[in-house]
């Protein structure tokens, strides 16, 4: 497993878990869309994430959550560039850009993004292409469906297999096309085309995933997942987004995507504490 990821330069050390900052600079995302449009209010949310302990900053122009229809890519490079362009010289954090149309992909590492977050798993036609000319890290999501119709009706037989099969083979079709090893790391994608029973399946069975032998990023934060099985809605998931951080570090998450960066930071952690002095690995 690699120690750690060269982010257009600069360094992000997997050596301990890491925690990557949410920065949603769309009008409709699920947890905070419209709080950070523009340039001034990501650069003090990144600069407030940086100082809460966050390894990398996430900049999303298009918001994901379940039923989105998405926007075109003039809208997203809109939205994201001059972000990243205000924060890359703001910000001593590697920035990841949050998108799956390799028009943005581009733009984006032109503009000083250090990693590529696709949550299709670089399956939009050009964004391999794209992603291995940016020399980039990039992140593999699995995803059933699409944003608009994933949560419908998501059917597995089996979902740690059939999730951990898509990512074998989607790091497979990157790595024929060019993408180092070094550069990719996979997502279970929670709460991306899973019902409850999937995403704890999941989360329980981490190392699954983990046994491909690529860094492991997750996100659970403020999810569908934590308010379900606990009642609660979005402005009372911090206590479950920080316990499902914290499971998801002790089950060998590399990165944990998160809003709460504090939190967060805390409990990956002690994590971290306990396994360098449990010793029972
Ligand atoms: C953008 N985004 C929203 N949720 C995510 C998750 O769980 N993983 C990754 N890689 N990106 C996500």
């Amino acid at each position: 497993m690699i120690s750690s990821l060269d982010c257009g330069g600069r360094l992000l050390s997997l050596h301990r878990p890491r925690v990557m900052g949410v920065l949603n600079v769309t009008p409709d995302s699920f947890s905070d869309g419209g709080r950070f449009i523009g340039a001034p209010a990501a650069i003090e949310h990144a600069r407030a994430m940086q100082a809460a302990g966050a390894g990398i900053i996430d900049i999303g122009g298009e918001s994901t959550r379940p039923g989105s229809t998405g926007v075109s890519v003039q809208e997203e490079l809109d939205r994201v560039i001059p972000v990243i362009e205000a924060l890359k010289d703001r910000v001593d954090l590697p920035l990841s850009v949050d998108t799956s149309k390799p028009e943005v992909m581009r733009a984006a590492a032109a503009a000083g993004a250090g990693l590529i977050n696709d949550v299709m798993a670089l399956r939009r036609p050009g964004s391999l292409e794209a992603a291995r000319d940016t020399a980039l890290p990039v992140c593999l999501m699995h995803m059933q469906g699409t944003p608009a119709s994933m949560q419908d009706d998501p059917v597995y037989d089996d979902v740690v297999t059939e999730v951990r099969a898509f990512l074998e083979q989607r790091l497979d079709v990157a790595q024929r096309a060019g993408i180092p090893a070094s550069r990719l790391l996979v997502d279970p994608g929670f709460g991306f085309g899973k019902r409850d029973p999937h995403n704890a399946q999941l989360l329980a069975q981490l190392p699954v995933i983990g046994e491909l032998g690529f860094p492991v990023l997750t996100g659970l934060s403020r999810k569908s997942l934590v308010g379900r099985v606990l009642g609660r809605a979005l402005p009372d998931r911090l206590a479950g987004s920080i316990a499902a951080a914290a499971l998801a570090s002790w089950q060998g998450a590399a990165i944990v995507r998160a809003h709460d960066v504090a939190e967060t930071v805390d409990a990956v952690n002690l994590m971290e504490y306990v396994r360098a002095q449990g010793g029972n690995d």
